[in-house]
């Protein structure tokens, strides 16, 4: 409630009907009529000019209206309207002092500024004062008659008028009774009531249903000043608690919150210029409505420019803030309970939906905060995940297992978060940012089980690779009748430790089971893809190998010696057995037999190659080839599946022709060899040679025949000769060839017959046995 305890006055509106509208609002302010809410009455005085209207209301409030000096004799001194608080007079009470009419008859002109204020009176005013001479009462030239005529017209042009108390002031009372008065005064005003031409809904109306209609009078001023003050001081308190039923304002139906009184004031004063008709129900609902969205834009304005607010929204820019939902909801409330206390008395429907409008913006003005906040819960609960499930794994939790305990504990953090941020005036949903959560959780869950599955593929795969490639190789190396067997088994029992440890491994991750067959199949796929790309490989250098294989049977006996031409090796079955074994070793590198399938290539390959159909189809008759089981691409006739072969069998006729082309030349040499080793163990001369020295030589012949001694002499030459012969290891030394043969035996020839001859010195000089000469020849023959 407004308590003050001096006059404060204002021009309202001045005598061109310009609105005051800075007067008002600082007559409001310094007044503080905003804080009346309803508890507050206006009313206006009207009546003649200069009839003391100013002069009364200042008598009765402790206004200071401007008084016309009784001295310089009357004329007119308010102009327009002014108005000024009651002082000391409880409810708040606004006066309104109009400029006084000079009693002429306007017509049905609506346009003066007369009837235009009086019209305005009675819109705005809960009790009119009718200040009238009391020597008027009964006259048919009463000065206020043309007022009365006035004021009953335009109240017509108000819709669902409010019932406004008329208070006739009679002034200068005489000695004639108020008793005697009233009769008369009600008698001229029904009079005036009943002459007025009112609309057709009106026609009937009585004045009752409009006015409230109360009389007092009051000694002349002037005269009586004494009696005046006495009686302005009993018509005082009338106005005390004027708005309680009952009271001089006691119809309140109209009265708009203080808080729209300045608007409202203009908007009646403006219609009533444009000459419109007032509706003053629709027009309370529009003050409601402007002063409320007025009222609520302003705590709008306040809240954005909150201090507590623009710290709260700066923190959160910058990361989780803690006690964010209270802090908020603390200052919404600050404004929206503010709204609800200036707002109150304001239309009920209007306030609400107002309101409504203020909650709506304030939150969508806030929201964004709420909304960073919550993404940083959520930046903060993912990193925190990604924390803590690293912290698990490495301590060696299992998988799944430290995916759901980190879940649980960051979707609890965040929630945590979320209800702190939450606030009492809004139920706002996180649900989408908590979605973008477990959405972004289970995205980085999944790529760290991708990163973790893949390097256990990658260490398996690894670990099969090594576990195969070189048993594998070193399997080819041999290649045999078995081989493929043996590459069966190596692999099925690789792969099957590999699975079972592999199984184990990936067991933490509690994968579908879709998904771990899948995985196991992929590492058996790998291992069987280890052993294929072997085989390729292995099959691209078959040729070498095959050579290798050639000359390995070729050039060692069965004791894997080295072979020595001598003449009495079968070359024949021995390039034989030679091109088997390298045969058998294209038969093994011609498909991948990873299947067991029993083959029949092998047979095939001995048949077709072995027996030396290649080259006679090469070069007898093209008709053949139609049935030769080589001639294809494919190996199709013994079940062979396409990507399974890794030497086709036209690719077998041309690596077996280049196998023998280039293996010929082995064979052409060893038995060159033989020939040659042959040719340097026959010494004996040539038969012509030995016919021509038994006839050139048949005299020496005899010659030696006849003589003893020279047969003695050849003997001994022949003893030494075969000592020498002995000694030497001539045939050995000739076994390297001819000429390495006599080499050696030139330079071991000399050292040699020093030898014998230092023993042979020897045993004559140096030992004299009982029988020297039978030692002597044994020891020759033992050499
Ligand atoms: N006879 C008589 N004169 C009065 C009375 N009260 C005031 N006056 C005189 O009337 C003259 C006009 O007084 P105001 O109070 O200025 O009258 P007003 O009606 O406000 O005048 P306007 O605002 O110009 O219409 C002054 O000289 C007063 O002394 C009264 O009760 N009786």
């Amino acid at each position: 409630m407004a308590e003050i305890d001096h006059c404060c006055s204002t021009q309202l509106i001045d005598g061109e009907g310009e609105f005051n509208v800075v007067g008002l609002d600082n007559f409001i302010r310094t007044t503080k009529l905003t804080n009346c809410g309803l508890s507050y009455a206006v009313l206006a005085i009207m009546g003649p000019q200069s009839s003391g209207k100013s002069t009364l209301l200042n008598h009765l409030f402790q206004t200071n209206f401007r008084e016309m000096d009784a001295f310089r004799g009357r004329s007119q001194t308010t102009k327009g309207i002014w108005i000024a608080n009651c002082v000391g007079i409880d409810p708040f009470t606004v006066a309104m002092d109009l400029e006084g009419t000079d009693g002429r008859e306007r017509g049905e002109d609506d346009t003066t500024f007369e009837k235009q204020s009086a019209l305005f009176a009675l819109a705005i005013a809960d009790i009119v004062l009718i200040n009238m001479w009391c020597h008027d009462i009964g006259r048919e030239q009463a000065a206020n008659k043309p007022l009365l005529k006035t004021v009953f017209q335009v109240m017509m042009r108000l819709f669902s008028p409010r019932k406004t108390t008329l208070l006739f002031v009679v002034r200068d009372k005489t000695k004639t009774p108020l008793e005697y008065l009233e009769p008369i005064l009600s008698e001229d005003i029904q009079k005036i009531w009943n002459a007025v031409s009112k609309p057709e809904s009106h026609k009937d109306t009585p004045l009752s249903e409009f006015f409230n209609v109360e009389v007092t009078a009051l000694s002349s001023f002037e005269e009586k000043e004494d009696l005046f003050k006495e009686q302005v001081a009993q018509l005082r308190q009338r106005f005390f608690n004027s708005i309680s039923p009952g009271g001089l304002a006691g119809d309140r139906q109209g009265v708009v919150p203080a808080a729209g009184f300045s608007f409202s004031a203009q908007q009646i004063w403006r219609v009533i210029k444009e000459n419109k008709d007032l509706d003053l129900p629709a027009h309370k609902v529009m003050v409601a409505t402007v002063r409320c969205e007025e009222i609520a834009n302003e705590k709008l304005h306040h809240l954005s420019s909150n201090e507590d607010w623009l710290a709260l929204e700066e923190a959160v820019q910058c990361g989780p803030v803690s006690g964010f939902g209270r802090r908020l909801s603390s200052i919404l409330e600050t404004y929206f309970s503010g709204y609800d206390i200036e707002t109150f008395y304001f239309d009920h429907g209007v306030r609400n939906a107002k309101r409504k409008q203020l909650e709506s913006k304030s939150l969508d003005f806030v929201h964004p905060a709420y909304l960073n906040l919550l993404g940083h819960f959520r930046f903060k609960a993912l990193e925190d995940f990604k924390s803590r499930l690293e912290q698990m794994l490495n301590i060696g939790e299992g998988f799944a297992a430290s995916i759901c305990t980190s879940t649980e504990s960051c979707m609890l953090e965040f929630d945590q978060g979320y209800a702190d941020a939450a606030i009492k005036q809004a139920n706002w949903d996180a649900s989408k940012v908590k979605e973008k959560l477990c959405r972004d959780i289970n995205a980085h869950a999944l790529s760290v089980q991708d990163a973790k599955l893949s390097e256990l593929v990658v260490s398996y795969e690894k670990q099969l690779g090594q576990s195969l490639s070189e048993p594998v190789e070193s399997l080819f190396d041999n290649a045999g009748r078995d081989t493929w067997a043996s590459i069966r088994k190596l692999l099925t029992r690789e792969t099957g430790i590999a699975v079972s440890e592999f199984s184990a491994a990936i067991s933490s991750f509690e994968l579908d089971q879709s998904t771990v067959e899948k995985m196991l199949q992929d590492l058996k796929d790998y291992a069987r893809n280890v052993v294929e790309k072997k085989a390729r490989e292995e099959a691209g250098k078959v040729l070498i190998r095959m050579k290798d294989r050639f000359s390995a049977v070729f050039s060692h006996d069965n004791d894997s010696m080295p072979r020595v031409w001598t003449g009495k090796e079968d070359i024949k079955t021995i390039t034989k057995g030679a091109r088997t074994a390298s045969l058998s070793l294209l038969s093994v590198m011609v498909a991948i037999r990873l299947d067991g399938k029993p083959g029949e290539i092998e047979n095939i390959l001995f048949s077709s190659l072995m027996e030396g159909t290649v080259t006679a189809v090469s070069s007898v008759d093209r008709s053949i080839t139609t049935s030769d089981p080589l001639a294809s691409s494919s190996w199709e006739e013994v079940m062979v599946s396409p990507k399974s072969i890794l030497i086709t069998p036209v690719q077998c006729k041309s690596l077996w022709r280049q196998f023998k082309a280039e293996t010929e030349y082995t064979v052409t040499q060893a038995i060159s060899a033989q020939e040659a080793y042959k040719q340097s163990n026959n010494w004996l001369p040539p038969p012509w040679a030995i016919v021509a020295m038994v006839v050139l030589g048949f005299n020496e012949f005899m010659l030696l025949l006849r003589n003893p001694l020279y047969l003695m002499g050849l003997f001994v030459v022949y003893l030494l000769s075969k000592v020498m012969w002995v000694q030497m290891d001539i045939p050995g030394q000739f076994q390297h060839g001819t000429l390495a043969g006599q080499i050696s035996i030139s330079s071991r020839f000399l050292p040699t017959i020093m030898n014998l001859l230092r023993r042979l010195a020897e045993e004559a000089q140096g030992h004299q046995t009982d029988e020297p000469p039978r030692q002597q020849c044994s020891l020759v023959f033992q050499s």
